[in-house]
Order: C-alpha cells, then sequence, then structure tokens
C-alpha cells in the first residue's frame, strides 16, 4: 500500500493548480470513493480509483470495457500508402498482407501459418529503408486507420517519439477532462430553474408545425423537454446534419420556457442568420402573445434601443441576435434559456461568457458538425447530447452531377429551374471575377433576374441581396460561399458550384446541404474547370460525393474532418495538434478514458495486449477461400474480443458456423485465442507468451492467498514480484516439461485450456454479491 502522502502527493501531481494554499476544508465521505469540494475545484480519488485497482489486495472489481469500443482497423478499405496507428509503436503507413509460417523455434518447433499487416516505419538511421513490424491479423485491435491530418510524420517503430506524442496529447487530455468534469459538478450543484410541464398552448403550437416531425426531432425535443422540467440547468449539444430540422427543436424550447414566464436569448453567428430565425421564430409563434425581437447591427437604434429596453422590462421574451445579446447593455429581467446555433463560430470571450451561463442558465446548443459517436457515448452523463440523425421524410436525395464546366449545361441548369418558379445558388468563390461571372450568366440565361452577394459587400447591401433573394426577387444567387451554413431557403434547389476541384469534402457536402431542403428534387452541380486537368485527389473527392449522396458508410469515412471539427468544436479548437499527433480514434479513446478516471468510474484504459503462444490458429483458405471474407471474419473477432458484449464472441463463431459450416481445428483454436485474449484483457495484463519453455504472464500482483494457491496448484511457478510477473512451466502431452526432452507440446486446444484454467486461477472472476451481503469479491483461501 502507498503512504498517505504518497497518495496525496499523486493527487496533487493529478491536478495542478487546483488546491489553494491557506485554505482549510471539511468534508466527509467515504474513503473507497473520491469525492469533490466543488467550489474551490478540488477532485479527490481513491487509491483504488486512482490506480484503477486496489493495490495488494486481490479484491477487484470486474472491469467494464465501457469506452473502449472503437473503430478496429478494417484491412478491408486499406490501400498500400494508408496511415494506421499502432498502439505501441505509433503512426506508420500500410504495405501489405502477407502469409507467414513462423515457428516456435526451441527444440521442438512448432510451424503455424499466419496472415500479417505489414506497417512501415521511419528509417531508423538516415539513409535507411523504413523500418517495418508485421502485425498478426488476429491483432487487429492493435491496429487503428489514421486520421487527423493530410499527410503525419512517421513514428520510429517501438520509439519514444511516440510515447511523447502520446503523452503530450494524455496531457492535454486530461484537462480537458478536469475542466468537463468541474463545468459539471458546478452545474449539478447549482440550482436552476425547473419549468413546469406543457401548457395546453404549447400542443397547440406544436400541431400547428406543418409536417410530420422525425422521429429524431420528437425523441430530441423530449430530452430537451425533460432538462427543462429538472432543477439542474441543462447543458444539452444538439447536433444534426444539416437541413433535419434542428430549428423546430429551438422553437418548442423557446416556446415552453416563455410558457414559464422566461425570456430566452437565441444566440447565431452572422447577421444573415439573425434574419432568417427571427422569420421563423416570428411566424411559428404568430397567434400566440410572444414578443420576438431580433438584435443585430442592422436594426435601426431606435429599434435596438426598444429591444434592449423590452428586455430588461420583461415585454420582449424571445431575442434573437449576434453576439451583440452578450454585450453589458443587455441585461434581461428573467433569462431562462439560452439557445445557441453554432458555437465554434463565436470568439473566445464569447464562448467564455456562454461558460459562465451555462451554470445557471439552460443552454441548448445546436451544431450541424457531426459528434463522434465515441465522444459523444465518453461524455454521456457530463454533456447531454441528442442527434438529428434522420432527414425529415419526404425528402429526396440531391441529384448530384460532377462534369467539366460547360455553358450550356449551366444555362440548361438555370432555365430547368426557373421554369418550376425555383431558385439557383451558383457558387463561385473568387470575390476578384464574380461580377464577371454573374454578368456572364445574364448573358446566358437574359431572363433569369441575378444578385450578387460575397462578404465584401458593406454588410447592409449584403444583408438586402439576400432577404431580397429570399423574398424571390432574384432566380440566381451568385456568392461566395457565405452561404455555406445556416442559409434556408426553401424555394433555392439548384446548386452550381464552379471550380469545384477546390473544394474539399466537407465543403462540398455543406454547400449541397443549401438545398434539398423542401419537397422539390433538388440538382446539385459540381463543375470542375475543363481548361485544368483534374488531380487525382480532386477527382476521388468529386466520385465520393457524386456517389454518396446520404450519408453512408464511405461518406462517414470521407467526412472524418467534419467530425474532427465537431470534437473540436466540444473540446476547444486548440486540441486539433494532438489530434493530429496521435490520429483521431486514439485522441478519442483517451478522452474516454481521462473522462472515466475523474469520474472515477474507472482505471486508465485497456493495456496493450501481447497474447502469444504458439498455436495454429489461423483462417485456412479450404475454410473461407475470398481473402475478402477471412479478413471480415479476423476482424470481427477482434472486434468481438474487445466488445462489451460477454457473448460476442459466441455470435461470431455461430455466423461462422453457418455460413461455411463447422469449424476446422485451426479455427476452433483461433476463437479460443479470442476468448483468452478477452480474458486477459479484462485481468488488465500486458503479456501472455510463451519464452522459452515457460508462459509469463504479467503484469500480476498477487496476494498472499492467491500465491498460496498458485504454488499449491503449479508447484513450478515462480512469482516475481519486481517485475510483477508469473513464470509457468507449460507441460507436454506427456506430462513432462518442455524444456530438454524430446518431448511432444501439447496439442493446441489443450495448450489453449492450459493457459486459460491458469489466469483463473491467477485472477478468478470476481463472485457475484450474495444477496444483502455488501462484499464485492472476497479473497477466497486456496482451494
Ligand atoms: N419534420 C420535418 N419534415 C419536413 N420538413 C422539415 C421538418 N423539420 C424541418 N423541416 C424543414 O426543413 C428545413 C431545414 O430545417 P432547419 O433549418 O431546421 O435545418 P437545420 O438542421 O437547422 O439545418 P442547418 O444546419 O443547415 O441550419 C426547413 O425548411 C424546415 O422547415
Amino acid at each position: 500500500m502507498l503512504g498517505e502522502h504518497e497518495v496525496a502527493a499523486r493527487v496533487v501531481e493529478a491536478l495542478p493548480a487546483a488546491l489553494e494554499p491557506g485554505v482549510v476544508h471539511v468534508t466527509q465521505a467515504s474513503i473507497e470513493h473520491g469525492f469533490s469540494l466543488t467550489e474551490d475545484r478540488i477532485e479527490l480519488v481513491s487509491e483504488a480509483e486512482f490506480f484503477g485497482r486496489a493495490v495488494g489486495v486481490d479484491a477487484r472489481q470486474p472491469h467494464k470495457l465501457a469506452g473502449r469500443r472503437r473503430s478496429v482497423v478494417d484491412p478491408l478499405q486499406l490501400k498500400a500508402g494508408d496511415y494506421v496507428v499502432h498502439e505501441t509503436h505509433g503512426v506508420g503507413r500500410f504495405v501489405e498482407l502477407t502469409q507467414r509460417t513462423v515457428s516456435t523455434g526451441g527444440r521442438n518447433p512448432v510451424k503455424t501459418t499466419r496472415e500479417y499487416l505489414v506497417i512501415e516505419y521511419a528509417a531508423s538511421k538516415r539513409g535507411h529503408p523504413g523500418d517495418r513490424l508485421s502485425v498478426p491479423t488476429d491483432q487487429l485491435d492493435q491496429l487503428n486507420r489514421y486520421v487527423g491530418g493530410e499527410a503525419p510524420q512517421l513514428s520510429k517503430m517501438g520509439g519514444s517519439d511516440w510515447q511523447q506524442s502520446k503523452a503530450k496529447a494524455r496531457k492535454a487530455v486530461r484537462e480537458i477532462a478536469i475542466e468537463l468534469v468541474q463545468l459539471y459538478s458546478k452545474r449539478m450543484a447549482s440550482k436552476g430553474r425547473a419549468f413546469g410541464p406543457d401548457t395546453p398552448w404549447q400542443r397547440e403550437l406544436e400541431d400547428a408545425f406543418p409536417y410530420a416531425e422525425t422521429p429524431d426531432q420528437l425523441t430530441t425535443i423530449e430530452e430537451v423537454k425533460r432538462d427543462m422540467e429538472r432543477p439542474v440547468p441543462m447543458d444539452r449539444l444538439l447536433s444534426g446534419d444539416v437541413g433535419y430540422g434542428k430549428t423546430e427543436v429551438a422553437v418548442r424550447a423557446a416556446f415552453k420556457a416563455v410558457q414559464d414566464g422566461t425570456q430566452v436569448a437565441v444566440l447565431v453567428p452572422t447577421t444573415l442568420l439573425v434574419r432568417q430565425h427571427f422569420e421563423t421564430f416570428a411566424s411559428r409563434f404568430a397567434g400566440f402573445p410572444v414578443q420576438v425581437r431580433a438584435l443585430s447591427r442592422f436594426q435601426p437604434d431606435k429599434e435596438v434601443r426598444e429591444t434592449i429596453a423590452g428586455i430588461a422590462d420583461g415585454t420582449v421574451d424571445v431575442v434573437i441576435g449576434t453576439h451583440r445579446i452578450l454585450s453589458e447593455s443587455v441585461q434581461f429581467k428573467e433569462l431562462g434559456l439560452v439557445i445557441v446555433d453554432e458555437e465554434q463560430r463565436f470568439g473566445v470571450e464569447h464562448k467564455e461568457k456562454l461558460k459562465a451561463m451555462k451554470a445557471n442558465v439552460d443552454v441548448l446548443s445546436m451544431s450541424a458538425t457531426p459528434i463522434p459517436r465515441t465522444l459523444e457515448m465518453a461524455v454521456t452523463g457530463i454533456r447531454e447530447m441528442s442527434t438529428l440523425a434522420t432527414p425529415p421524410e419526404a425528402r429526396h436525395p440531391v441529384l448530384t452531377f460532377v462534369g467539366a464546366y460547360n455553358d450550356q449545361q449551366v444555362a440548361a441548369a438555370i432555365r430547368r429551374e426557373l421554369l418550376r418558379e425555383g431558385q439557383v445558388f451558383f457558387v463561385h468563390n473568387r470575390v476578384a471575377s464574380i461580377n464577371r461571372v454573374a454578368a456572364h450568366l445574364a448573358e446566358l440565361v437574359p431572363e433569369a433576374r441575378i444578385g450578387v452577394a460575397h462578404g465584401k459587400m458593406a454588410e447592409t447591401s449584403l444583408e438586402r441581396v439576400i432577404v431580397d433573394f429570399w423574398e424571390k426577387q432574384y432566380d440566381v444567387l451568385v456568392s461566395t460561399t457565405i452561404v455555406e451554413t445556416g442559409l434556408d431557403i426553401p424555394n433555392a434547389n439548384t446548386l452550381i458550384l464552379d471550380h469545384a476541384e477546390r473544394y474539399g469534402l466537407s465543403q462540398l457536402h455543406q454547400l449541397r446541404g443549401r438545398v434539398g431542403r423542401g419537397r422539390e428534387r433538388a440538382y446539385a452541380y459540381f463543375l470542375y474547370d475543363a481548361e485544368t486537368p483534374l488531380s487525382e485527389l480532386a477527382h476521388d473527392r468529386l466520385e465520393t460525393i457524386a456517389v454518396h449522396n446520404e450519408l453512408g458508410a464511405g461518406m462517414q469515412v470521407a467526412l472524418k474532418d467534419l467530425e474532427i471539427r465537431g470534437a473540436g468544436n466540444m473540446l476547444g479548437g486548440e486540441q486539433s495538434g494532438h489530434i493530429a499527433g496521435v490520429g483521431f480514434d486514439l485522441y478519442l479513446r483517451m478522452v474516454g478514458e481521462a473522462v472515466s478516471v475523474f469520474r472515477g468510474e474507472e482505471d486508465e484504459g485497456p493495456r496493450e495486449l501481447r497474447l502469444e503462444l504458439p498455436v495454429d490458429a489461423v483462417i485456412p483458405e479450404e475454410y473461407v477461400d475470398a481473402e475478402r471474407l477471412r479478413l471480415e471474419a479476423y476482424q470481427k473477432l477482434s472486434a468481438a474480443a474487445s466488445s462489451r458484449d460477454d457473448e460476442a464472441i459466441d455470435h461470431v463463431l455461430e455466423e461462422l458456423r453457418d455460413r461455411y459450416g463447422e469449424p476446422p481445428a485451426q479455427v476452433t483454436a483461433l476463437v479460443a485465442m479470442a476468448r483468452l485474449r478477452r480474458k486477459a484483457q479484462k485481468a488488465q495484463l500486458s503479456e501472455v507468451i510463451t519464452v522459452g519453455p515457460n508462459l509469463r504472464v504479467g503484469p500480476a500482483e498477487l496476494a498472499d492467498s492467491v500465491q498460496l494457491r498458485l504454488r499449491r496448484m503449479y508447484p513450478d511457478s515462480k512469482v516475481n514480484a519486481q517485475a510483477k510477473t508469473v513464470i509457468v512451466p507449460i507441460p507436454t502431452a506427456g506430462g513432462g516439461r518442455l524444456a530438454g526432452t524430446q518431448a511432444e507440446p501439447l496439442p493446441d486446444a489443450e495448450l489453449i485450456a492450459w493457459v486459460d484454467a491458469l489466469l483463473t486461477a491467477i485472477f478468478p472472476p470476481p463472485k457475484e454479491p450474495a444477496a444483502g451481503s455488501t462484499e464485492a469479491a472476497s479473497t477466497e483461501a486456496a482451494g
């Protein structure tokens, strides 16, 4: 056991700057669990929580595998040259998949066949080729596809530079976790307003929505209302793809707050969006006694003064505005709810202000950037989240054309839209040439009324143009990418983009999201410059977006950069360096682990496990002949081994049986190895390997009673307390030892069973607590 001082020292080390000198706190808490002195930003963790297990006693709790799920690399989708991240060795480049026969060596070598992924690392010496690592296909869970930057630096194999990158990222992540947990504790400790149940008017407003809500909208609205009715201040993040209907959720939440006699602030990033949301809210609330006002630079001074006065005396119920709402001059009489659209677009000082608000007022944040699922799971409970993942019904996918720019096609596309009295977005992202392009379009389609909008215009004229377009004064809006976010003009259903080769995938996706928001069939034309040849990258990008109309699997991989942005929005933009350093998946896993640690739930994540036994554990070609399918099976098994579901491995086995018939011995061995891996992972082991004639298992710190049992069951076993390993001679078929004899090795199945039994002896599964008993697991005597 560590002494008190050591524990205290480590706690202090873990929480820099949290302790205020000279302040004495007295509190009472169970010493098995940590506790918080929330107001003083102090979190105490118990020794067991800090180290993940009780030191020196064999009373481990069952380990939860929560937060461990992640995207195991899918070799089916790997191309030579793709970057991957290996847990121990870091960022490397995938070279190929090979099959190799390996021998265990020694006097009785056993030959086995395995498939490997070959990964290339940075050269250890200048001028030398890169080092190569072979990862067996049953250990794919050690690999992740690298996502995070364009061309990352390759790590040196086994190198310390990787440890450094990890350590740096871990430190940053730890700070975020502390902040998240603190914010959360603060929020939990403060008392917010508990809004009352829905009023009849609420039902009336909701019934007047002209569409059938999507299932996700309904769930989200329920979640938001439930949050609002709780006395704890709400901090919910609503993410939803472009055009999936976030605004209606906001409308209903705002109405509920107003019904309870409070005011609502709706914060949006641009003046254009102030206007748009104002129209939406005002028209949804028409017929109810709700005062909605807009507040941005565009309102005349007199109107602004009136609005601010109305906010102060409580006559204004809902104000929609830019960051102006946050200025000192705006004082609410009874602010109950803040709705923030695209929070990441506000400046640092505004964000700080918002953060301060979150401890007292209910806050609903909305974002069109997707939040990665793993991140969502990691912070569940700390920050509430809802996702709109289903598009409104009757929405057709946008028909997307990719091709070289061509005047006739452009003219035809515009005319087709005009025929059905719709409108066209024409995006040209160069201010210098935008007027020329507009003039050219006017020649091509003289009957069209064309407006021009770009960010360099005086804001008043910019708003004028957009509003005119919105009011159908123009048929075609030639604009820069300022239309990229948020604009909702249901009557505009054709998007034409020139120089499409210059855009990133997520930008193309967001731009395309401007159309297809109504019932009409929408068209997007991504046109590249006919003169200049397209780079392969640009070609792939355009092809991806053309093929994937919906957010299918392919698109999701491609749109990882959006998710990275989503994570950045949530955790702070300055995190992107760390994300690039260790890759996105590992980064997110670190967040999950750090948050869990500070919540006192779980120890710091899985260890990197080496499981190496001389067994023939493969899927032979005779059993599954297609390489693709073999890899798929490997991948499923390794995912099952680290899955939260105890029966996942059984399911994979069943599926194999179903598809390919009774598995041969090698496959049975592979499945047994997966079970062993699972067991070893649960026991937090980092190695189960053969060393000469012995098996080495570690790390293992064993209670006296366990050591006693081990000696009794395995008389030749040795415990190395310093190295925290257990070494046990591997038996042979004849019952003798492998060393120094010609003895037959154990058959594979028996060897695996023997290792399994050994692990059970060292790490007995925790007992179910008996009814009425509070003891989790007992240190039973050897039996
Ligand atoms: N359930 C629904 N059925 C049909 N149409 C809907 C539904 N919900 C919302 N809409 C309409 O879909 C359009 C897009 O909705 P909204 O503006 O709320 O999207 P959003 O999620 O805010 O998108 P963005 O991120 O682009 O701002 C609006 O015109 C809205 O009226």
